[in-house]
């Protein structure tokens, strides 16, 4: 088993493995970042390049020798770009050009600290300390055993904020939802009936409201208030599960659904160009992609926004197929990553030991539950008939699938985006013939 060596550092922290190197982001960093370098005897793979002060050379990655090496590696921009990582080890620390673009300061440059006795390091804003320091009167001993973790006490606040931040924002999702189902789902409001606005209209409102939605994510990034992944998955829950709410204000014209299909195609063509690096938005990047890659847009992202079109063409809210196969591929999957990082570390699968019960029976619940959410409201504007009794256990039948394929081992092979909806679809077409 990979023996973690966690260190938490202000503004990018890392996490090294005994296998591999990780990067997380800290939300939002306090004001002096401090950072705790922690330990593992058995840490002999964390490497670090050296990147001399004001060169850009690369010397290449080299492992860090001793067995009782600490090591924590800062990953630090300078100007917009991650150019440079850098490792700090002790004895003799090295440390970093630390640049936050967020807060739009570049720190100190690269120094070497070197008989530092403590294994402890401060990094602090350039406001408050222009360079990194050694700190030898406040620090504890870290347990040097495999494995051991031991964030440092003054991060624990900020993990306390993200924690509580983490659950209103996983609890706002359902409650929003709630809010504007309550009214529609009487079935007294047909908007689609009353509204007679044209449908370029309503597409133009929707896709308007779609970049507002993107916009305060890319904006939250840009503040770092939630981590990157919790970022990505907000995105990754909310934005399908919102645009189908707008679907009853569109005409009962056959063909509005596509002019509802112009709102994803929108975003995809967004998406492409940002992932290509035609435009330019460290924002949108660092809201939606995993590891700051603006490349990985073209995945995921991607499939996802191809998959909100095919829906909307192929099934659009006359059928609960595509309804319940949005459902699954934004709550379902979406929920299964959230509660399988937070309660999923125990219990793992035994066909795949990278998810968790706890996951996927999220993913089956909340997805069975946003489905029948969903199917209800469309149920409720008279878009088809159901008896609840059947439909819901159809529903649950094809979440079941959905969940079983989410679970199995080949994610490095097909993407969740994809797997899971045709999931829902064949499923789907078996429980809800035409
Ligand atoms: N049934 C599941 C699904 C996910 N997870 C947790 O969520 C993480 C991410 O899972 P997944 O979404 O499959 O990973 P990626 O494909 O890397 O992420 P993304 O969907 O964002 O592309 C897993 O590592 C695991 O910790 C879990 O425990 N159980
Ligand atoms: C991060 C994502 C998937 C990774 O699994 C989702 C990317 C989503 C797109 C960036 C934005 C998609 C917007 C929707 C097409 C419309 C939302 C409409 C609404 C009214 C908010």
């Amino acid at each position: 088993m990979a023996a973690e060596v966690v260190g938490l550092v202000g503004r990018g922290y890392s996490i090294c493995t005994q296998s591999k190197i990780g990067f997380q982001e800290v939300p939002k960093p306090a004001a002096t970042n401090k950072f705790r370098c922690c330990a593992s005897a058995q840490a002999p793979a964390c490497s670090f390049r050296d990147t001399p002060s004001g060169q850009n050379e690369d010397v290449g990655w080299r492992p860090v020798l001793a067995a009782s090496s600490r090591a924590l590696r800062i990953r630090y921009f300078d100007g917009s770009q991650l150019r440079r990582h850098q490792l700090i080890r002790a004895p003799g620390w090295a440390s970093g050009n630390f640049h936050s673009k967020s807060h739009g300061r570049r720190h100190s440059n690269v120094e070497t600290l070197t008989n530092c006795e403590t294994q402890s390091v401060e990094v602090c804003s350039l406001r408050e300390a222009p360079v990194l320091s050694c700190t030898g009167d406040s620090q504890e001993k870290v347990d040097l055993s495999a494995g051991n973790v031991q964030p440092a006490p003054e991060v624990v606040p900020g993990k306390e904020r993200l924690k509580h931040k983490y659950l209103l924002s996983v609890a706002a999702l359902p409650s929003l939802a709630a809010v504007l189902y309550a009214p529609l789902a009487t079935g007294d409001i047909a908007l689609h009936l009353e509204l007679k606005v044209p449908d370029l209209g309503v597409a133009i409102f929707t896709a308007a409201a779609a970049l507002v939605w993107v916009r305060l994510f890319d904006e939250l990034a840009r503040r770092n208030v939630f981590e990157r992944k919790l970022s990505r998955k907000l995105v990754h829950i909310s934005s399908g599960l919102l645009f189908m709410l707008f679907w009853p204000v569109f005409s009962a014209n056959p063909n509005s659904r596509l002019y509802a299909a112009l709102v994803p195609a929108a975003n995809l063509v967004r998406l492409a160009a940002v992932g290509t690096g035609l435009i330019k938005s460290e924002d949108t990047v660092k809201a939606i992609s995993r590891e700051g890659d603006r490349r990985e847009l073209l995945g995921g992202p991607l499939y996802y926004v191809i998959v909100l079109i095919a829906a909307t063409v192929c099934f659009w809210r006359q059928s609960p197929i595509g309804v319940s196969a949005l459902a699954l591929m934004c709550a379902g999957d979406g929920i299964a990553d959230i509660v399988g990082r937070r309660f999923g570390k125990g219990l793992k699968l035994p066909y795949n030991k990278s998810k968790s019960w706890a996951g996927s029976a999220a993913m089956f619940v909340t997805g069975t539950a946003t489905a029948l959410l969903y199917v209800t409201y469309f149920c409720n504007f008279g878009f088809y008939e159901c008896n609840m009794m059947h439909t819901a256990l159809k529903v649950a039948a094809i979440a079941l699938a959905a969940t079983i394929v989410e679970s199995l081992p080949i994610t490095d092979t097909f993407d969740d985006n994809v797997t899971v909806p045709l999931t829902c679809v064949a499923v789907g077409s078996l429980l809800f013939p035409a």
